[in-house]
């Protein structure tokens, strides 16, 4: 008792000024510029710094020697989550991105390691690049629509490892469930009263602020229809003898002839829809970041397709088996990912006992966020961390030497990416077969000339492309892939036929 009196005295890490009673409040950034302030903030208050808001204690690492201590070394501590009222009162609570530390936690993460473990994961290899060659065949016939292009790669790979379903086309119900469970997650981000206590949902809706009241009544329906039917069809297929290898069929396969486990049930049906939730919108958006990266750096471009050309030759697609022999091609993709990265203040973790930490008390129940910006703009790790530069990750002398910071684009300790290696896998795929295949080039205008593409990143839930070229009001970039190898677009038609 004595040693946590003391501990409590001890300060809490730096921050800016608070006001009285509010705290930060008026200052806390929303999430367009939440890393970049964070990062603004760590320059100034150092690489652990802290922020009041009604409640809450929010603390803020900024290095990855903060992260790693805290989040990976005592991950015991630091493994909660916050909890999001909306979740909790559709009953999707502990579903594995939002579930509080603890076995069931630990349940899901086992059906996830089962099934995207580094030494497992290559059996989705067939599905990747299926989907890769469709999104192939769309940049060709379409190369403005590249967003929708990545949508269809994304959750085509994700609805056919986790239920075995092919989508056929966009208008595939599969698919238009998932966008729309996506426009929900996004619409319930917005801080509300039932983030501070699920009774909140029992408000009377009238009551001003509780929007959520009839928005749970009016999405859990929905929300209960995608957890449940999506299960219920391989269940009937694996009846009918008609189911398709996936996440789902092989454990509703693990739980026959044994006694019924409900909760072995409940575990995969959250697990699956989480394989949506959390590796749709991931993978769509790093294959159109990847995209628009490579329309302003055409020299990285050439070099990545170089090596492809010179590696793997002419005449076929590349595939995960020649990962290791193109260097380059994945420092790209590491590039890209640590430039832009898609999660850019992480996810928040929830510490579960009283801290200390150089000095500095972390109270129990802080709300801890690993910049991810700040680390990888790191310059004690980065040289010129703000520019983009693929070579950086390519060892010496050829290159800087410099290490993939994986734990800060994927996460940390017991909460790291449970489909890391999936969506890796994927991004190589698409990214990979892109270079072989197009040149990504600017539109040109009326004189032939190109047009200099005027790019934006902005941040929601992830980050993604926001602005086009300069002279479009368009909210995508406009370009055009140039087909550079005719012989492996014939490939494309030859493997594929018709696209489903
Ligand atoms: C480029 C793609 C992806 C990126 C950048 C990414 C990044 C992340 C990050 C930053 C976290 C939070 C880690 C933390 O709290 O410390 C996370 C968690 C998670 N990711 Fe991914 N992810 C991607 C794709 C995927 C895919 C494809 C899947 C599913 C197959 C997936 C499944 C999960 C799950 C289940 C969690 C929650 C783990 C937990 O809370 O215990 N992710 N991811």
């Amino acid at each position: 008792r004595l040693a946590s009196k003391k501990r409590r005295k001890l300060p809490l890490p730096p921050g800016p000024p608070a006001e009285p009673l509010i705290g930060h409040l008026r200052i806390f950034p929303d999430p367009a510029s939440t890393a970049e302030v964070f990062h603004g903030w760590s320059v100034k208050y150092g690489d652990v710094f802290s922020l009041q808001v009604p409640g809450e204690t929010v603390i803020v690492l900024a290095s990855e020697k903060a992260a790693s201590d805290l989040l990976e070394k005592r991950s015991a501590i630091y493994s909660d989550r916050i909890r999001f009222g909306y979740y909790d009162s559709i009953g999707w609570g502990d579903a594995i991105i939002l579930a509080p530390y603890g076995p069931f936690l630990t349940r899901q993460h086992k059906l996830f390691s089962d099934a995207f473990g580094k030494g497992v994961v290559h059996v989705y290899r067939g599905v990747q690049e299926r989907e890769a060659n469709i999104l192939l065949k769309g940049l060709l016939d379409d190369p403005n629509d590249f967003d929708r292009h990545a949508i269809r790669f994304a959750g085509g790979i994700v609805t056919d490892v986790g239920y075995g379903h092919h989508i056929d086309s966009l208008d595939d119900d599969f698919f238009s469930m998932g966008e729309r469970f996506l426009q929900y997650a996004t619409a319930v981000t917005a801080p509300s009263l039932l983030d501070l206590h699920p009774r909140f949902a029992y408000l009377p809706p009238w009551v001003p602020g509780a929007w959520f009241v009839k928005f749970i009544k009016e999405t859990k329906p929905f929300m209960d229809a995608i957890l449940n039917n999506n299960f219920q069809r391989v269940v009937e297929q694996i009846t009918a003898g008609t189911a398709r290898p996936s996440f789902v069929a092989s454990n509703i396969e693990a739980m026959y002839g044994e006694k019924h486990d409900a909760e072995h049930e409940r575990a995969t049906k959250l697990a699956a829809v989480m394989i949506f939730a959390a590796g749709f919108e991931t993978t769509w958006r790093a294959v159109t970041i990847f995209i628009a990266v490579m329309l302003l750096y055409p020299e990285v471009q050439e070099k990545a397709q170089e090596e492809i050309d010179r590696v793997i030759g002419r005449d076929r697609l590349p595939d995960l088996g020649d990962r290791d022999s193109l260097p380059y091609v994945q420092c790209v993709i590491n590039e890209v990912m640590r430039w832009e990265p898609i999660v850019p203040f992480g996810l928040p973790h929830r510490s579960v006992a009283d801290d200390v930490y150089n000095g500095m008390h972390i109270p129990k129940g802080s709300i801890v966020f690993a910049n991810t910006r700040s680390l990888t703009w790191d310059e004690s790790k980065f040289h010129e961390p703000q520019k983009f530069k693929p070579e950086r990750f390519l060892p010496k002398p050829e290159g800087a030497g410099e290490i993939f910071p994986a734990s800060a684009v994927f996460g940390w300790g017991r909460r790291v990416c449970a489909g890391r290696y999936l969506a890796e896998g994927s991004l190589w795929t698409a990214a990979a077969r892109i270079l072989a295949v197009f040149a990504i080039s600017p539109e040109k205008d009326a004189n032939g000339q190109s047009i200099k593409p005027n790019i934006k990143f902005t941040t929601m839930l992830t980050r993604s492309v926001v602005t086009a070229c300069k002279n479009k009001q368009s909210s995508i970039i406009l370009c055009l892939t140039v087909i550079r190898n005719l012989l492996r677009v014939i490939f494309i038609h030859a493997t594929n036929g018709p696209v489903n």
